[in-house]
């Protein structure tokens, strides 16, 4: 943890008693991450340079950590909720230590094994026994250690994991590794590198977490009010409100097509024998729901965003 300026002193001597929320300090989930507190309500000033920094409207302390240390801050209760990657928790090997206690639905890549697009390995199989480079050594080991036990690969014939930090998509090119286990997401690295994937590990996202035996429990309640609020956040982006105009008889079946997440609000209209419904449906089905409505007669068909919510 940074110790900078004047500030800094002061920060940390004021942290106590309050819950302290780990977030990565930077990479791919930074943003998100500063996007969930701000849809929270979580109000704080980052002073440059600083890691740890104490939320104004709250009694909580923002840390600032790699991603990739956050499961064993909150596992061993040095700090009591954080934001990781799914990934992260099992390569750190902490899930026993700590409580997934919210996908967050940002982060979202999967660990693939991947070996060059033109060579000779085409499988799992072919790749047993040679070199894999990877960031991820406990999943990799795993992973091939039940596929070197299928293949009856013993000694010096079992597959071979070396840890690199960064730029394992290289490795190949380098002559260091005969495939490599890497997270891809859009999968432009992995193309870039002349690679292809042969196999899935993992699948991930960005959760959040909590300590399973926590070291506060005088600070359960706002830790309650917290995770709900970013559960909130969540659903939000995840959910947009669908209201239209349909007639009585056809009710049946909108609300099959909008059941809603309880059931969808049905108003009566002044026009005789008219109704708007009002229902929550999944943002990514929006498009096949507002055509199926159109099919079924319905009129004046809205979509909202949701800037929060609680569900
Ligand atoms: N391309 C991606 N798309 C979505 N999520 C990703 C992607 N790459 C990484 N993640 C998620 O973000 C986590 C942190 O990865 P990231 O590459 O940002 O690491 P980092 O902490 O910045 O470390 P470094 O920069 O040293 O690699 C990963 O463990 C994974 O859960
Ligand atoms: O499938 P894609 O969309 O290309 O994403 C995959 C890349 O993203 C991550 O790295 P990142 O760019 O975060 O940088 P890093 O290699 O420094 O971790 C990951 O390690 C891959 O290299």
């Amino acid at each position: 943890m940074l110790i900078h300026d004047s500030h800094c002193t002061d920060v940390v001597e004021t942290v106590d008693g309050r819950l302290l929320f780990a977030i990565p300090k930077k990479g791919r989930l930074y943003e998100k991450c500063l996007s969930i507190l701000a849809g929270a309500d979580i109000q704080f000033r980052r002073h440059n340079r600083l890691d740890v920094c104490l939320v104004q409207n709250h009694p909580i302390a923002l840390v600032f950590l790699p991603a990739s240390d956050i499961p064993s801050f909150v596992g061993k209760g040095n700090v009591d909720l954080g934001i990781t990657g799914h990934d992260v928790i099992l390569e750190s090997q902490m899930q026993q230590h700590v409580t997934e206690a919210l996908r967050l639905g940002f982060g979202k890549c999967s660990l693939q094994v991947q070996v060059p697009e033109a060579g000779p390995i085409k499988t799992i199989k072919d790749l047993a026994g040679k070199r894999v480079v990877t960031s991820f050594e406990v999943l990799s080991g795993e992973y091939f250690s039940k596929v070197d036990e299928e293949l009856g690969l013993h000694g010096e014939g079992r597959t071979k994991i070396e840890y690199v930090g960064g730029s394992v998509e290289a490795a190949c090119a380098l002559g260091l590794a005969d495939g490599i286990v890497d997270l891809v997401e859009s999968g432009d690295t992995m193309r870039a590198a002349g690679l292809h994937a042969i196999a899935t590990v993992l699948e991930t996202e960005a959760v959040l977490i909590k300590s399973s035996v926590p070291k506060h429990p005088g600070l359960e309640p706002l830790l309650k009010q917290i995770t709900s609020r970013i559960a909130g956040v969540v659903a939000a982006s995840r959910y947009v409100v669908c209201q239209y105009n349909i007639s009585r008889d056809k009710l049946p079946a909108a609300t099959i097509i909008t059941p809603g997440r309880r059931a969808p609000t049905i108003s009566p209209l002044e026009e005789e024998n008219w109704v708007a419904v009002s229902s929550m449906v999944e943002k990514r089905k929006f498009a096949d729901i507002m055509d199926d409505l159109v099919k079924i007669g319905a009129q004046d068909i809205m979509i909202f965003n949701l800037d929060n919510c609680r569900v």
